[in-house]
């Protein structure tokens, strides 16, 4: 595959090597905190959603498309009241609610992966996803919402927003449409930012974290089970990839960075209250 390096993009070179020891200064630490293994400006913190994955040139490619709206979505105001403890109520309880119907439809697209998936891993890792996105229901936003006075009919009966409905639609009908990996592609961006903006809030926000209202929520995308999540989307696209024409790939970097762009938007329509 031809690649044109741009300006910004992480070099295959700077990605952390895991498994293999560069630099014998550095390994001891390494074995701690494997994301200084290689000193590197993009790669000698904890800030970016490259580290602790399988080095794969999908994922930064990825990422280095998406780079610009990742970085921007973490600094936005929801995500930066939340890590303050400060977002308001009213802005959580309307995210919660729309988040709680976006993972109905979350809940289908990945039935619709399973009913197309020839490969059996694949068809026995949606039926544990299911299982992921009912407890992710439950352990959060049950717990948030009826701490917060709201009843379980009235969140079943909250009207979805213009742009949730628009985000759900889009990645429905590239569920309905498209082959497997195009789908695996654009529900990627929702495992994998999440996992990244919580593992980033939960090292960040540190002890702060303990009097934190949104401390469960936090918690939830902070864990590693929420990352290997993110891991496995990224393993089996690069396998199902593995022959893909240039101009396919172009095509999956597009559903990808749409897919970052409505995270984003997701929690700036949030909190909006829009
Ligand atoms: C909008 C959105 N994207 C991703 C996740 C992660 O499951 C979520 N809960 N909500």
């Amino acid at each position: 595959m031809s690649h044109i390096i741009l300006q910004n993009e992480v070099p295959s070179t700077a990605l952390p090597a895991l498994h293999t020891q560069a630099n014998a200064d550095t390994a001891s630490i390494a074995q701690f905190r494997p994301f200084l293994e290689k000193p590197n400006a993009d790669f000698a913190d904890f800030r970016t959603p490259l580290r602790n994955l399988p080095d794969s040139p999908i994922a930064r490619r990825f990422y280095n498309a998406a780079r610009q709206v990742w970085e921007e979505g973490y600094k936005q105001p929801f995500i930066r009241d939340l890590e303050a403890g400060s977002l308001t109520r009213a802005r959580f309880t309307f995210y919660m609610l729309q988040d709680y119907l976006y993972l109905t439809d979350y809940a289908k697209v990945h039935a619709l992966i399973m009913a197309k998936a020839q490969d059996d891993n694949i068809v026995e890792h949606m039926v544990e996803i299911q299982a992921a996105i009912a407890k992710e229901r439950s352990s959060v936003h049950e717990v948030y919402v009826k701490e917060y006075g709201i009843t379980m009919d009235e969140i079943l009966h909250a009207k979805q927003s213009a742009f949730a409905r628009a985000y759900t639609s889009n990645i429905l009908s590239i569920a309905f449409s498209r082959p497997v990996l195009d789908i695996l592609v654009a529900v990627l961006p929702c495992a994998w930012v999440y996992a990244d903006y919580g593992r980033r809030l939960s090292l960040e926000a540190g002890d702060n974290l303990a009097s934190n209202p949104y401390r469960t929520w936090v918690d939830i995308y902070a864990s590693d089970d929420f990352w290997q999540g993110a891991v496995w989307l990224i393993n089996t696209i690069d396998k199902l990839a593995m022959n893909i024409s240039e101009s396919e790939m172009d095509g999956l970097v597009d559903i990808f960075v749409t897919g970052v762009e409505h995270e984003y938007m997701f929690w700036s329509s949030a909190y909006d209250m829009s």
